[in-house]
């Protein structure tokens, strides 16, 4: 290291003292946002496995050019796909070690979408064909819905699939600019097949976007085949990011593809060109989405935890102010304001990864009753995924870049961590579904709910509380002091009360309207608020009803219930004027919710840095200085700064051809009159 002398090899832990004032076993917390004691075992052997490997090192990502980085990204991918072989690892761990690389490439989209579709549209025997390919990675597959002209919109796709009966194939056409596929992971370079959305035509007349199974590039040197446009589409937003991701264009020019690649398993086209539905809901056609959108909503707590490891640890070991007498200054740690502004995001981290575990619970049941035949929670369940992937992403974004704030000015440099993660994860509130347009097909599922409850249909599951419609839109709130608010079940009524009349207020609205359509566009500001708060109970509830439970750990269950208090006070005090707008709350009755959020505060501050410690990130997966276990920021800062290629020689290049001739003058001569 430059200019200052190395430490010696004594070990350093800056945080000690933090971790002493803990309340808690940090073992039993753990285990418990592991997800249980096998998950954790799991997830400690991977973690290290890929922190110890040189090939999935990531310090440069930031540095080196889009090229370097995707064909970096190339190498870590084979490398993992060896290792998976090699060491026969199951899915479990191979998805464990995809979380810890921690850099998107074309494998999400091959396993997370091009697989996930198959096996949800594909017959029996498609997917005996193309599936033994996909799950030995013989063919790359893509997801190629979204075009140059339209992503939200799938039914407004323009990609024609026009079967022709006397070669019994359909024939793949992109007639405008606009239907060039935009946006796929993995097509832009990696794909050799994509699962193409288009428009199905035969005997010509139009049924709508469809799925097919079209081959891009030759298995054997890569090339496009003919009529087939294929590349990336460009750079993206920040350095490293989502640039390790071939987003691709595709461009069919009347490419023939059999008539078996259609995804018959909804829908068929048979040798003579008829069009047969089976009874199943059309619907299940988004089954890849909801897939991935309740995987998004899982993995939000994972991006957030680590945001907030990074600003709780530097925040306990930046000091500023205050060193006076001799003492220390004060860690930012304990200002009010940074703790107003740190600890509801650590409390959000827990709520994600307790609804991450009940979203994954709603994903298993809902599979297996499709598997059953039974379709009737499906529309709960797209409500719950795009809602809660919607918010989730939202807050977690945001709430990353909050913790680079919250870092001051060393948050801005990369090796924080925190401008990277920044820029990997913002898409995440834009892919798989704006998250606004995601938000109104909740506020659509919140109107039908609420007629089909005027109609005498009892709602059931998460929307189970819009059948007390009643009662919630006539009580008042009993709070008279702050540590009222302490009781789970006020908590739960004043999310309820919020959310039944803000979704009942829109209703009446557009029910009154002549054109229901219209009033749901005129509407939408306020549908997505209410959209917003059912989501907000949803969260709020699945805390509740976990914090309530017992759980093995000393102090454990009280550090769950500190925090999912917080959350909820948190949530209410920031969206008090719902609170206040719909008669529910008095001013008053938010004054004591505020006052009673900051008494919490207390609570966490002693055990901030174990709370963070029990997500168990390693300092490879976080791949910050500022977040680091040791809490040795300065010296890995300066370390850091001393790898930058700028200081690879003393006096920097174009020195000679550029800053010469300022210095000595020759740019203007002795004329110059500046
Ligand atoms: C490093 C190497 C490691 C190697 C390791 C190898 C081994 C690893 C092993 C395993 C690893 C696994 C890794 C997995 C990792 C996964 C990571 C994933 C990362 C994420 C990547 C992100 C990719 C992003 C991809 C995309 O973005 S794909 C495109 C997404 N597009 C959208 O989301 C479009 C949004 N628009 C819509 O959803 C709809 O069109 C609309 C908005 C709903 C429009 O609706 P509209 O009402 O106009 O029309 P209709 O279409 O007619 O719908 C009406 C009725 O249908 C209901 N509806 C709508 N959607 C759904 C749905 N999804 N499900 C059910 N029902 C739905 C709607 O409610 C209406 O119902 P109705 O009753 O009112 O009629
Ligand atoms: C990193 C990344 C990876 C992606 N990967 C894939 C992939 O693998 N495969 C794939 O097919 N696609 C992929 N996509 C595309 C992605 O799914 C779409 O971008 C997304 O669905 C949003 O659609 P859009 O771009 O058409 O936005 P638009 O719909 O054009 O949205 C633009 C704005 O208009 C607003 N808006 C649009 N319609 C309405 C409305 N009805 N009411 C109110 N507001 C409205 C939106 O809220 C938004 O603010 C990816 C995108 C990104 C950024």
């Amino acid at each position: 290291m430059e200019g200052i002398e190395e430490r010696g090899v004594k070990e350093v832990d800056y945080l000690a003292e933090e971790r002493a004032g803990a309340q808690f076993h940090v073992h039993s917390m753990k285990i418990f946002l592991a997800g249980g004691q096998h998950e954790y075992e799991v997830s400690t052997r991977i973690a290290n496995l890929v922190a110890n490997d040189p090939v999935f090192a990531k310090e440069d990502r930031a540095r080196i050019s889009r090229k370097e980085l995707y064909k970096n990204s190339l190498k870590k991918a084979g490398h993992a796909w060896k290792i998976i072989l090699e060491k026969g690892l199951t899915e479990e761990e191979s998805m464990r070690m995809r979380a810890f690389i921690d850099e998107p490439n074309y494998t999400d989209l091959h396993w997370g979408m091009f697989i996930t579709a198959l096996k949800g549209q594909a017959t029996e025997e498609q997917q005996h064909k193309w599936l033994r390919q996909a799950y030995k990675l013989a063919i790359i597959g893509c997801y190629a819905q979204t075009e140059l002209g339209h992503g939200s919109n799938v039914q407004g796709l323009e990609t024609t699939a026009t079967f022709d009966p006397s070669t019994d194939e359909f024939v793949l056409n992109s007639p405008t600019l606009t239907s060039t596929k935009w946006w796929p992971g993995g097509l832009g370079k990696a794909s050799t097949h994509a699962l193409v959305y288009a428009r199905l035509i035969t005997d010509s007349q139009d049924y709508g976007v469809h799925a097919f199974i079209a081959q891009i590039r030759s298995l054997d040197d890569h090339i496009p085949l003919p009529n087939v446009t294929v590349g990336d589409i460009g750079v993206k937003f920040g350095n490293g990011g989502y640039n390790s991701m071939d987003n691709g264009l595709l461009r069919f020019d009347h490419v023939r593809i059999p008539r078996e690649n259609m995804l018959m398993k909804l829908a068929r086209v048979t040798e003579q060109g008829k069009y047969e539905r089976s009874n199943k809901p059309r619907q299940l056609g988004y089954g890849a989405m909801v897939y991935i959108r309740q995987g998004i909503v899982a993995e939000a707590s994972v991006y957030l935890s680590r945001a907030v490891t990074i600003a709780v640890r530097y925040s306990a070991v930046r000091r500023q102010f205050g060193g006076k007498d001799d003492k220390a200054e004060v860690q930012v740690i304990d200002y009010r304001t940074q703790q107003h502004r740190l600890f509801p995001l650590l409390a959000t981290a827990y709520a994600y990864r307790i609804v991450g575990f009940w979203m994954k619970w709603l994903y298993a049941d809902v599979t297996e009753r499709l598997n059953n035949n039974d379709f009737s929670n499906l529309p709960e369940v797209h409500a719950c995924t795009a809602g809660l992937k919607s918010i989730t992403t939202s807050v977690t974004a945001d709430g990353i870049e909050q913790c680079r704030k919250l870092c001051g000015g060393h948050g801005y440099l990369c090796a924080s961590g925190l401008p990277e993660l920044y820029a990997a994860y913002v898409p995440a509130c834009t892919y798989e579904g704006d998250n606004t347009i995601l938000l109104l097909q909740v506020a659509r599922f919140l109107l039908k709910t609420l007629t089909q409850v005027a109609s005498g249909t009892k709602p059931v599951g998460t929307a189970a509380y819009l059948g007390n419609v009643q009662h919630l839109t006539s009580v008042n709130c009993e709070v008279s002091q702050g540590k009222d608010w302490l009781n789970p079940s006020v908590l739960l009524e004043a999310f309820e009360a919020r959310s039944a009349r803000m979704a009942v207020a829109c209703a009446m609205h557009v029910a009154e309207a002549p054109d229901s359509e219209l009033a749901f566009e005129e509407l939408s500001p306020e549908l997505v608020e209410a959209a917003r708060a059912h989501c907000q109970l949803i969260v709020v509830s699945k805390f509740i009803e976990q914090a309530q439970k017992d759980l093995p750990g000393e102090g454990v269950k009280q550090q769950l219930e500190v925090l999912c208090n917080l959350y909820a006070l948190s949530l209410l005090t920031t969206h008090s004027s719902d609170f206040l707008a719909t008669g529910y709350l008095t001013g008053t009755q938010v004054s004591h919710a505020k006052d009673q959020q900051k008494a919490l505060f207390s609570c966490v501050r002693p055990n901030a840095v174990a709370l963070v410690d029990a997500f168990d990130h390693t300092d490879h997966y976080l791949g910050s200085a500022l977040g680091r276990y040791d809490g040795d920021v300065y010296t890995h800062l300066y370390k850091g700064a001393w790898k930058d290629p700028l200081n690879e020689s003393v006096v920097t290049e174009g020195y000679h051809e550029y800053l010469r001739p300022v210095l000595t003058q020759q740019l203007w001569g002795p004329t110059s009159k500046l």
